[in-house]
């Protein structure tokens, strides 16, 4: 793994339908601004700067990061953008540590944003060129026939998806950045929303947002010197695999699997759901819950229904998963695996404000992209490595 690396700043924006008040730039700055405040550090302390987001298509804005260099205090540093679809923020946060933990930087930037007000992903991966027929609408209407085959696999009932919806939409009202604040959020007013992609539901989906998160990565030796506690790396992994190929499992992929064990072996886990204090999961669609505890070896396969059922996920359950409210209430999508990795940072700094778990010392932070394709996670810790 390399030398330490710790998170020793985080900054996040409030996350919105439509941020008028900004442009792509003005966001990233933001987000950016209070990391290097939380970090105690102005932009001439930092070495490089590491930026991702999800393809251009879904804002409708070619090559950002082509302009965005001055915004972040990048003149005459490294910049380099990462791109690996919707789980890109975990990966850009993977890349812009290994810069750390190679020894080649002492304070690397990262930030990853998305400025979904700009276009329209769900349109955008919905029209296909003339003379070819889409066979989806949107990210739901691809992922919601991998949900279906869940449900008659592991022979969940139909209220889990509904469950889960509840718990983040409640978590997300004690987290002043979340897009989606519904008081009052109950199974009942789930369950009457209309069904928009077999068996997703209205309010078992994430929202549309623009946003944006940062956050400083920092060697040992600037982490000793940061104002406020770090949250120290204690394993990352990426893992990929191909779209289409026979025999593939779209419900519980390899490369989830690969890249958790790998990531444990990293940290010293041998059984998750003991050892970690809480874990924060790309879970854009509710059902993705209990097929991620599956799928992250938080119980057997055909099991995650009935953790979620029991409340183990719960803010007061024995694994919170998702204290901040999660995906499903804010989803700026280029920055949603960032958002991951920086709410677990925070957890274990301290740091979480009204959704901090009690006491959490190691948590996951974990994202996932392209058609359930790249996996990217790391773990992090209040104790050094
Ligand atoms: C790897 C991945 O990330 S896969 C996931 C990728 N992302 C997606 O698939 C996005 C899925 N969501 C959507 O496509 C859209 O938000 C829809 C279809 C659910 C709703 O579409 P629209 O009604 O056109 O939403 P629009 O963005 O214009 O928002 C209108 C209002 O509804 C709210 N809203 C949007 N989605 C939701 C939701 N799921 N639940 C509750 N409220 C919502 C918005 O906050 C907004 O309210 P505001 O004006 O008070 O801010």
């Amino acid at each position: 793994m390399g030398n330490p690396c710790a998170v020793i700043g985080v900054g996040q924006t409030e996350y919105r339908t439509r941020r008028l008040d900004v442009s792509m730039a003005g966001l990233l700055r933001e987000a950016a601004q209070r990391a290097l405040q939380d970090a105690g550090l102005d932009w001439d302390d930092i070495d490089a700067v590491v930026v991702g987001k999800a393809p251009d298509l879904f804002e409708g804005v070619m090559m950002p990061e082509a302009y965005l260099a001055d915004a972040l205090g990048a003149r005459g540093k490294p910049m380099m953008r990462v791109h690996t679809a919707g789980s890109v923020g975990g990966s850009t946060a993977i890349v812009a540590a290994g810069l750390v933990q190679s020894g080649l930087h002492e304070r690397v930037l990262t930030v990853a944003w998305e400025k979904q007000s700009e276009s329209n992903a769900t349109w955008a991966l919905t029209v296909n060129s003339p003379h070819n027929t889409s066979l989806v609408v949107g990210a739901g209407g691809y992922f919601a026939p991998h949900i279906r085959a869940y449900i008659a696999r592991s022979g969940a009932p139909a209220h889990i998806g509904t469950l889960v919806a509840v718990k983040d939409r409640q978590n997300a009202l004690k987290n002043p950045y979340a897009h989606l604040k519904i008081p009052g959020i109950s199974r009942e007013m789930v369950e009457a929303t209309p069904m928009l992609w077999e068996p997703i539901r209205y309010l078992e989906t994430c929202p549309s947002s623009d946003g944006a998160c940062a956050m400083v990565l920092a060697s040992e030796d600037a982490a000793r010197r940061a104002p406020k506690p770090p949250a120290w790396v204690l394993g990352t992994s990426m893992r990929s695999e191909p779209i289409f190929f026979a025999g593939r499992d779209t419900v519980l992929p390899q490369g989830g699997r690969d890249a958790a064990a790998d990531v444990y072996r990293q940290a010293g886990i041998t059984d998750p759901r003991r050892e970690l204090d809480c874990a924060e999961v790309y879970v854009p669609f509710s059902w993705y819950e209990p097929m991620w505890l599956e799928n992250l070896g938080f119980c057997g396969a055909g099991e995650g229904w009935k953790l979620t059922e029991a409340g183990a996920t719960a803010l007061d359950g024995d694994i919170p998963w998702n204290p901040s409210g999660g995906v499903l209430s804010s989803n700026p999508i280029g920055a949603s695996g960032m958002i991951r990795f920086a709410e677990a940072a925070l957890q274990v700094r301290g740091m979480a404000g009204e959704h901090q778990v009690e006491g959490a010392r190691r948590a996951l932070g974990h994202a996932y992209g392209g058609g359930a394709q790249f996996f990217a996670m790391w773990i992090v810790g209040s104790d050094k490595p």
